[in-house]
C-alpha cells in the first residue's frame, strides 16, 4: 500500500524533527535532488542545468540543489518570485550558479538551451496556479529539456484537490512522504514519474490518500478454501443489459464468472438472456438469492425491461450490498444505508451531481474538483463513489472516515468501448465476496487496469478480451 499524507500533517512531521531548524532536511533533500539530476544527465558532459527558485523553501531546496551541480555543470539559477531563500542564494552564488532576474532577456534563451530544468518554483506552500509573470518561463522550456520538479510540479494544488495550470515535469523528486498532490486525478498526470529521496521524516498515523500495490491483492482478494461452495463463496444477482446493448451484458457477466464469483445470476429481456445462454453456460437466469446485486451497465433506465424495473427497485430497497453503474444511477433516487458502490464516469457523475447535489452545476464541476464532485454525491446519497478516469478513485461519504483511494494501473488504451462495464463485473465480484466498497473498488480498480495491460502489453485492448483476461491476472497477482 502506498500512501500520501496531508499537508498539515506533512508539516507537523518536518516540525517534530530537530533536523528542520538547523536547515539539516534541506541540505538532505537538495543533495537529493542534486543526485537525481546528475543521475539524469550521466553521459552528458558539459551539460547545462537551469534552475526555477521561488521565494520559499522549495526553491531554496532548488538553489541548494544547484549549488552541489555547479561542481560539474554550467548552472543558471532564475529567481522567480520577490526574494529568494537567503542561505540558499548565498550557497548558490558562492558556488559559481549564474543567477538571473526573471524578467532578465537571458532568462528565455538559458531555458530554451538546457539539457535540464530543476522547477522549486512552489512546493507544498504553493496555490494552485502558477505563479504570475511565471508561464512564458515554463513556455520557454525546450522540448528536449528533462523536466526536474522539486517536491511538486510547481502551479499544482498541494492537495491534490483543484485542477489548475501547472508545469508538466518528467519526474518528481519529493521528500520521504507523498501527499495527495502524487496520486489525485486532478494533478497526478502532472508529476511524471515519482521519485522519493528519504530525509527521515516519520509518516503520521493517517493517511490522506491510499493506492494498492499488487501485494496487497493477496490479502483483500476472496480466495476460497476446503469448506467452500458456490453459495458461500457469493451469488452476483446482474441486471444488466437491454435490447440494445446487450454487449453490457456479456462483458460484467464474463467479467464475474471470469473474476471467480461463486455463481451469477441474470435479469434480463430476451435479447442479452439468449446472447449469455450461448456465450456464458455458467450463468443462471430469473430473481433468486443473492450476496450482492450489479445493476445498470448498458441499461438506460428508460430501455429497463419491467421486469428489470422491478428486479432494481427491489435490490435497492434490500439490505444487500449493490453496485450500482451507467443507467441505473438514475434509479438511485434516496440515500442507501445498505453497502453500496457506484461507478460513474466523469460525465454520469456530473448528471448525478445535478440531480442530487445543485441542478446548478456547471459543466466543469468534475474535471474541476474531481474528488469533491465525487465526495458531494458520496454524501449526498452516502455510498461509495468510484470515479473512472486514467486515475481512478473511489471516495467514501465523509461520515465513514475511511480515506480517498486511488488507483492507476491501466494503460491509456483502456479508454474503449464496454471496459467500464468489465469494471462493475469484478466490482460485483468483490462485494458479493464480503469486501467493503472502498476495498472492492480499489481492488477491482487495480485488478482491472493490470489485467487490461496482460490482455494485450503495449497495444489496443478490446474489452471482451480483458473479461476474459481477469482471471489469469489474479492467479498471477496471487502467486507473485
Ligand atoms: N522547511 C524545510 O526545512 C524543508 C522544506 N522543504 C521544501 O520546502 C517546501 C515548502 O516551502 P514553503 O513552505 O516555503 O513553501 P513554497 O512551496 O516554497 O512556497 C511558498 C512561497 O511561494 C509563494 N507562492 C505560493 N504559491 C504561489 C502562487 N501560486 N503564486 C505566487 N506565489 C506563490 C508564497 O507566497 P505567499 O503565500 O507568501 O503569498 C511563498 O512566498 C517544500 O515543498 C519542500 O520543497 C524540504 O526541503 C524539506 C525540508
Ligand atoms: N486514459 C485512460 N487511461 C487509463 N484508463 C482509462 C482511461 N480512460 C478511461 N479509462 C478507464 O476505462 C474504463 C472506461 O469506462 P467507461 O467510460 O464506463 O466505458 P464504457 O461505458 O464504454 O464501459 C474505466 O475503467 C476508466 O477508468
Amino acid at each position: 500500500m502506498i500512501h500520501a499524507y496531508s499537508v498539515p500533517d506533512v508539516r507537523a512531521a518536518e516540525a517534530a524533527m530537530p533536523e528542520l531548524a538547523t536547515g539539516e532536511l534541506m541540505q538532505r533533500a537538495s543533495q537529493g535532488v542534486a543526485e537525481v539530476a546528475a543521475a539524469r544527465l550521466e553521459e552528458h558532459e558539459g551539460a547545462s542545468v537551469v534552475v526555477l527558485a521561488g521565494p520559499g523553501g522549495n526553491g531554496g531546496d532548488a538553489l541548494f540543489a544547484a549549488s552541489f551541480l555547479a561542481l560539474d555543470y554550467a548552472v543558471v539559477a532564475i529567481l522567480t518570485g520577490s526574494g529568494a531563500h537567503e542561505p540558499a542564494l548565498r550557497a548558490a552564488h558562492d558556488a559559481g550558479v549564474v543567477v538571473l532576474e526573471s524578467d532578465s532577456p537571458s532568462s528565455l534563451s538559458a531555458l530554451d538551451e538546457a539539457d535540464l530544468v530543476i522547477d522549486g518554483m512552489t512546493g507544498i506552500g504553493g496555490r494552485p496556479g502558477l505563479p504570475p509573470g511565471t508561464s512564458g518561463l515554463v513556455d520557454a522550456i525546450g522540448d528536449d529539456a528533462y523536466l526536474l520538479s522539486v517536491d511538486l510540479p510547481s502551479g499544482a494544488d498541494p492537495a491534490g484537490l483543484v485542477a489548475s495550470d501547472c508545469v508538466y515535469a518528467d519526474e518528481t523528486v519529493t521528500f520521504s512522504l507523498l501527499k495527495p498532490v502524487h496520486l489525485l486525478p486532478a494533478t497526478e498526470a502532472a508529476c511524471g514519474l515519482l521519485t522519493v529521496v528519504d530525509i527521515g521524516l516519520t509518516p503520521p498515523a493517517a493517511p490522506a490518500v491510499s493506492r494498492l500495490t499488487f501485494s496487497d491483492v493477496p490479502t483483500l482478494w476472496p480466495v476460497p478454501g476446503p469448506d467452500d461452495d458456490k453459495y458461500s463463496r457469493g451469488v452476483l444477482g446482474a441486471i444488466t443489459g437491454g435490447e440494445h446493448y446487450t454487449g453490457a451484458a456479456l462483458l460484467g457477466v464474463t467479467a464475474a464468472v471470469t473474476a471467480g464469483v461463486g455463481m451469477v445470476r441474470y435479469v434480463g429481456p430476451p435479447a442479452p438472456t439468449s446472447l449469455l445462454r450461448a456465450a456464458v453456460p455458467e450463468v443462471v437466469f430469473g430473481d433468486g438469492q443473492v450476496q450482492a446485486w450489479l445493476i445498470g451497465s448498458g441499461m438506460p433506465w428508460e430501455d429497463a425491461s419491467p421486469e428489470q424495473k422491478t428486479a432494481i427497485e427491489k435490490a435497492l430497497a434490500s439490505e444487500l450490498p449493490v453496485v450500482v453503474d451507467a443507467g441505473g444511477l438514475d434509479a438511485l433516487t434516496s440515500p442507501r444505508s445498505a453497502p453500496t458502490l457506484i461507478t460513474p464516469h466523469a460525465g454520469e457523475l456530473l448528471r448525478l451531481g445535478r440531480r442530487v447535489v445543485s441542478s446548478s452545476l456547471d459543466d466543469d464541476w468534475v474535471r474541476s474538483n474531481p474528488v469533491a464532485a465525487a465526495r458531494a454525491v458520496a454524501d449526498a446519497l452516502t455510498v461509495t463513489v468510484l470515479l473512472k478516469g486514467s486515475v481512478t478513485v473511489v471516495v467514501p461519504p465523509s461520515a465513514s472516515g475511511v480515506e480517498v483511494h486511488s488507483q492507476s494501473d491501466g494503460p491509456s488504451w483502456l479508454a474503449t468501448a464496454g471496459s467500464g462495464d468489465v469494471l462493475a463485473g469484478i466490482c460485483g465480484v468483490l462485494l458479493a465476496g464480503g469486501l467493503t466498497p472502498e476495498d472492492a473498488g480499489a481492488v477491482a480498480a487495480l485488478v482491472h487496469g493490470v489485467a487490461a495491460h496482460d490482455a494485450n502489453p503495449g497495444g489496443p485492448i478490446r474489452a471482451l478480451d480483458i473479461a476474459h483476461q481477469v482471471g489469469r491476472t489474479v492467479a498471477r497477482l496471487l502467486t507473485r
